[in-house]
């Protein structure tokens, strides 16, 4: 299904990430005209041959530039893994009582990692509940197959051993799994950039990740909506979604058009964030997409937000920048910007959210807190 019509619920968007931003297609209003979000092999990406990985790479670029959406297939994830962690998100949100979730309560960690019930829209623009609840695990050395020196971005909420059997572990196998897949992305990246293929691993050595598990309820109270998650773009690097087999996920073109991103078996959706879109210029799209249940049915998904060293100076790469393409940001660090923007998605008794014509990390413009 597609709508039309930049946005069903007025002309200023949820971002869901980061406060209230006026429609747009990007962090910057760059945008793609697109109708469709193309499918990419990754059977090469692993060739010896580099022209062969190079190939793969230009495949992402000209995703990247037109649409800042793509599938993989052939990521080489094994599907047992994959159901794994789609079990694992089931025992969570249904195995676990509000009491034991609220433990891991998302207000309590520093880092936003941890749980968040279904509950109005933070910006106080929405009064009706939407129909979410997730997860937040944040970055875990152990679970990161490339793992150098010492991370320090805070602790995660997991659910206990006892509470939650081997939980940990399987959402664990997953995460490396993917983890080492974003490494993978992370050199088509920079290959599909004209980058030394190695560029991007200087600033990932400990990076800022969240793996979120997310819940989307069949039955829609009277005191809620279906919005699920309102329109927004990802505020890290790139996302790798793993969706189960219920459509929601759409995908905002530049003509305002809400393009679907059904699930397709044995696939991924990739989508670059506002930090690689800032590293870039804008040269790629950090698209704004949305969630809603329209279906009426159970949903699971499970994003994973892959950024860099929560350390490392962005600055945005020098080849991105010429006469037509002129300079829009300032360098950050990735921690800064992730901290700020998620301040914003979920404020703690006045902390850190926006307010009406601030204008925050790459360019946003936040216009109500
Ligand atoms: O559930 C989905 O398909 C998308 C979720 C999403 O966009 C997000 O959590 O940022
Ligand atoms: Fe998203």
């Amino acid at each position: 299904m597609a709508y039309t019509g930049p946005n069903d619920h007025g002309s200023h968007i949820d971002t869901g990430i980061g406060g209230i931003r006026k429609i747009q297609t990007s962090p910057s209003g760059a945008s793609g005209t697109f109708s469709s979000i193309p499918i990419i092999d990754l059977t090469d990406a692993t060739s010896p041959s580099l022209e062969a990985r190079k190939k793969v790479a230009q495949h992402i670029y000209d995703a990247c530039v037109n649409v800042g959406f793509f599938y993989i297939k052939n990521h080489g994830v094994e599907e047992e893994v994959i159901e794994g962690v789609k079990h694992e998100a089931k025992r969570f949100f249904h195995d676990l009582s509000d009491d034991d979730k609220m433990q891991l309560d998302i207000s309590k960690n520093t880092e936003f990692y941890g749980y968040a019930p279904i509950r109005a829209n933070n910006t106080g623009a929405q009064t009706k509940k939407r129909m979410f609840e997730s997860i937040n695990f944040g970055y875990e050395p152990s679970m990161d197959p490339g793992a150098s020196g010492t991370a320090d971005n805070g602790p995660s909420f997991w659910p206990s051993e006892e509470k939650l059997p081997s939980f940990k572990d399987n959402v664990g196998k997953y995460y490396s799994a993917v983890m080492g897949l974003s490494r993978q992305l992370l050199h088509l990246f920079a290959l599909a950039l004209n980058l030394e293929e190695t560029f991007f691993d200087q600033y990932c050595k400990k990076p800022g990740v969240l793996l979120k598990l997310n819940h989307y309820p069949a039955a829609i109270p009277e005191s809620a909506d279906n919005s699920g998650i309102h329109a927004h773009s990802d505020l890290e690097s790139f996302t790798i979604l793993l969706q189960d087999s219920v459509s929601s996920l759409e995908v905002l073109s530049k003509d305002g058009v809400w393009i679907p991103a059904d699930p397709i078996p044995g696939t991924f959706v990739v989508n670059i964030g506002d930090a690689m879109s800032m590293w870039t210029n804008d040269l790629f799209l950090s698209t704004i997409h949305r969630a809603y249940n329209e279906e009426g049915k159970v949903r699971y998904s499970v994003p994973f937000f892959f950024g860099a060293d929560y350390d490392a100076v962005m600055e945005t790469l020098p080849s991105c920048i010429d006469e037509a393409r002129p300079l829009k940001y300032s360098p950050i660090t990735a921690g800064e910007h992730v901290r700020m923007k998620l301040s914003m998605t979920y404020p703690k008794d006045g902390v850190g959210s926006g307010k009406a014509g601030e204008k925050v990390g790459g360019g946003v413009e936040v216009l109500a807190a």
